[in-house]
């Protein structure tokens, strides 16, 4: 019998990023790939990411956090969820700032508004193999990848960058224009990712403003991803097609990112929605055991 009868969760969103939050804070337990599944599949608690809280690993933190995509895999990063989870854990209370923890580092979240957000996400991983990808490429800017006819490629040459968690950029003029629903699984399966990747296409609309729609590792087609904004936020400076400070638009609405010069961290500013608390009802949990 799963332990997570009854519990309580937030469904939130940022951005339309469907997130759920669920504080096991004090439990021991650790929810397994099926009962993340089975937790996605259930209408009222439907996410594509859930963001589970756990006791503090690190001393001055205030929650270490497991994040599961709708398939039931792990990410180190989600910056949509970030924002939910400190939205979670201040309201009621007089605090402005608090620290989180994953696999991947800490991340400071300071509150701008009510509903709005700025998280530190870090610094941005570039090597080849802090990506991953399965074989040296000396320039991530752009890797030599390509997808369809050798001699005309519908996408080719992306940018890589790791926030946390693996991004793969095409740049392309007009994101509608490329139908990603059939393109993501095949890129974000491509044997150059050994830990798969989340695919990104990026149109450059000034040297502050970028669309993009992604296609998430793990989740498919979302209305926003903030560790891809910050990857899309960092890879175009790197190639001088905007300056440090960009404004994101994904389809579910705007992201602003700073890539510090003083440090070299990416700062993430966004809303986020509080949609419905519930409980987790037992026939939820039937399949899992
Ligand atoms: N929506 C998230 C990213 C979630 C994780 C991603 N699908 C992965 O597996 O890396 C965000 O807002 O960053």
């Amino acid at each position: 019998m799963s332990a997570l009868i009854g519990h309580s969760f937030l469904k939130m969103n940022g951005l339309g990023n469907e997130i759920v939050v669920l504080d096991l804070r004090g439990k021991r337990h650790v929810v397994t790939p099926a009962e993340a599944r089975a937790i996605a599949a259930a209408p009222a608690s439907h996410f594509d990411q859930l963001m589970v809280l756990h006791d503090p690993r690190t001393p001055g933190t205030d929650a270490f956090m497991r994040i599961y995509n709708v398939d039931g895999s792990l990410s180190a990063s989600c910056g949509n969820g970030t924002r939910c989870v400190a939205w979670a854990l201040t309201r009621g209370d007089a605090r402005d700032e608090l620290l989180l923890e994953t696999d991947a580092g800490l991340l400071a979240c300071r509150r701008e508004g009510e509903w709005s957000f700025t998280v530190d996400m870090g610094t941005p991983r570039l090597r080849w193999d802090e990506i991953p990808l399965a074989e040296e490429f000396r320039d991530t800017r752009a890797i030599e990848l390509q997808i369809g006819p050798i001699d005309a490629p519908v996408l080719h040459s992306p940018s890589v960058v790791s926030m946390g968690n693996p991004h793969a950029i095409f740049w392309v003029d007009d994101v509608e224009a490329y139908d990603l629903a059939r393109l993501g699984p095949l890129l974000e399966n491509h044997p150059i990712f050994p830990e798969r990747a989340n695919i990104s296409l990026a149109a450059v609309q000034s040297p502050e403003h970028v669309i993009v729609k992604v296609w998430e590792r793990g989740a498919g087609l979302t209305r926003a991803c903030g560790s891809a904004a910050c990857a899309v936020a960092v890879a175009a400076p790197r190639k001088g097609l905007t300056g440090r400070k960009v404004r994101i638009t994904l389809p579910g609405g705007d992201l602003l990112i700073e890539w510090r010069e003083s440090d070299g961290h990416v700062m993430m500013t966004g809303p986020v929605e509080l949609e419905h608390e519930g409980r987790f009802a037992a026939e939820l949990f039937a399949e899992t055991a």
